[in-house]
């Protein structure tokens, strides 16, 4: 694992915000390799992983079904989740500072965690996701509690030819505008970054601020699993 925390830790950051800024999401190259992909994805018949399962369908939130992970986490999940948070609140503290907002995001993973436990928000958001032909994810934003992270990432864990559809799609809510639409075109061992609820967005006036949601089109074919990594935990 420390292999894949110092290669996040080399990534080019400043390429990765300027996508955010640019395109509303960035994808790193592939970090995760095959086997290790696979053996999360596997981790999913693993019942003493979870805290709990959803089925999408019965709440309205599309078709599918995913799990939320308990503590600890596995290895991998916890070893990204620690090693992307540091570039990530550098990102998330210049946006706070355009959209006017006060939060200053402390620079460690465990001091935002310990910040969600200390205000009623103690459980693990960091989940697994299933799909299987006919499934889909609706729009939504992860939220959890008044205190939300504002970036999150998707990990793919299948691989390409596994399935088909099933595109990971963001909206952006530009006020007083047309929503723009973006598809995240991920593959196998790449992380997706994305807003958890609202991106600055430069106009002619200065910044202003769009509401993000997302979620994943209908699954043609096949099985698609994928890690999604929540920095703040859940009330
Ligand atoms: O399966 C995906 O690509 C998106 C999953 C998701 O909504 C999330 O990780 O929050
Ligand atoms: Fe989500």
């Amino acid at each position: 694992m420390d292999t894949l925390s110092a290669q996040i830790a080399a990534l080019d950051w400043t390429a990765l915000g300027r996508n955010l800024d640019d395109l509303g999401y960035a994808l790193t190259p592939r970090l995760l390799d095959p086997a290790t992909c696979a053996a999360l994805a596997a981790s999913y018949h693993d019942d003493s992983r979870f805290r709990s399962t959803v089925t999408m369908a019965r709440h309205g939130y599309g078709k599918g079904e995913y799990r939320y992970f308990a503590y600890p986490l596995p290895d991998a999940v916890q070893a990204l989740r620690t090693a992307l948070y540091p570039p990530l609140a550098a990102i998330a503290n210049v946006w706070s500072e355009r959209l006017g907002q006060t939060d200053i995001w402390p620079m460690t993973h465990d001091v935002l965690l310990a910040r969600c436990h200390a205000f009623g928000q103690p459980r693990p958001t960091p989940l697994l996701l299933r799909y299987r032909a006919g499934d889909y994810n609706c729009l939504h934003q992860d939220l959890y509690g008044p205190i939300h992270f504002p970036l999150q990432a998707v990990v793919m864990l299948s691989p390409d030819d596994s399935y088909t559809g099933g595109a990971l799609t963001l909206v952006e809510n530009r006020p007083r505008m047309q929503s723009r639409v973006e598809v995240v075109p991920i593959h196998q061992g790449q992380i997706a970054l994305i807003p958890v609820r609202d991106k600055p967005r430069l106009v002619a006036t200065g910044w202003s601020k769009s509401a993000m949601r997302h979620g994943v089109s209908t699954v043609l074919s096949g099985e698609r699993q994928t890690l999604g990594i929540i920095f703040h935990d859940a009330g």
